[in-house]
């Protein structure tokens, strides 16, 4: 289980003078196997929460622990050695390699390139034309946005974070996206959290917690909360 405890987060703005709170008391569990999608307006501090639970940044005040251990200071090395992966760490970070060889690294072991293939279609493409391609400035976001979320499914991690995924990738349907996570989710039984504004990722997830101003306003049931996301409501007026 991944448990933020009253998670504060504060910047000071240059500009302004002034210290911003962007997290102001957030507490959160994600259980074992879980699949929650994290939600709300723009500027809430979604994007924060997910960054804390990577260790890209470190909270003000407050404790991350995970599977029972506190890993508040671990930064993201040691986060990702227990078990904590997200999809936009990769590539950029390993250029020069070829796609096949990031795949065999994320997996850990040899793989064959049957094995690599799939994973590559899993994302949308065309195995034969990426496998041996290196990543570089040549590859478009959206390509190398697939390519990430290829290299998290074959990490096979106990904890998955996904910023946004959908973000940038206009042509591969979202019914493959879903179904990515779903498998994802089935295979691994590792918790996954997606930080999304889409219905469609909402309506795969066990919970949804929504955050607004720092602070999670909700967190529940997809059954309950989802109900509430639809337009024409209070929630909705929001986000
Ligand atoms: N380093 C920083 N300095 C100043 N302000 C920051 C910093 N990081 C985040 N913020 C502000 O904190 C707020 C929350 O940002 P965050 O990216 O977490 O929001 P979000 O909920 O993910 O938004 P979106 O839905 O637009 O992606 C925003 O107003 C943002 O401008």
């Amino acid at each position: 289980m991944l448990e933020l405890r009253d998670i504060y987060y504060e910047v000071h703005d240059d500009d302004e003078a002034r210290d911003v709170n962007i997290l102001r008391g957030v507490n959160l569990k994600i259980e074992d196997g879980e699949f929650m999608v994290i939600t709300g307006p723009n500027g809430g501090g979604k994007s924060t929460i997910a960054k804390i639970i990577m260790g890209i940044i470190k909270p003000t005040s407050g404790q991350i622990f995970f599977q029972g251990e506190d890993i508040t200071n671990l930064d993201i090395t040691g986060r990702a050695r227990k078990g904590i992966g997200f999809a936009f760490q990769a590539p950029v970070r390993f250029k020069g390699l070829k796609v096949y060889d990031l795949l065999k690294l994320a997996a850990g072991q040899e793989i064959d390139v049957n094995t690599a293939c799939v994973y590559l279609s899993q994302v949308g493409l065309c195995a034969a034309d990426y496998i041996e391609r290196e990543i570089n400035d040549s590859l478009s976001g959206g390509e190398l946005k697939r390519i990430e979320i290829a290299l998290l499914i074959a990490r096979k991690t106990a904890l998955s974070v996904f910023d946004e995924p959908e973000a940038g990738i206009d042509l591969w349907s979202f019914k493959n996206l879903v179904e990515v996570f779903e498998k994802q989710q089935r295979e691994v039984n590792g918790s996954i959290v997606i930080i999304s504004h889409q219905e469609r990722i909402m309506e795969i997830a066990d919970r949804i917690a929504v955050i607004a101003d720092g602070k999670v306003k909700e967190v529940g049931a997809k059954a309950d909360i989802l109900p509430e996301l639809i337009p024409g409501n209070q929630v909705c007026d929001r986000i």
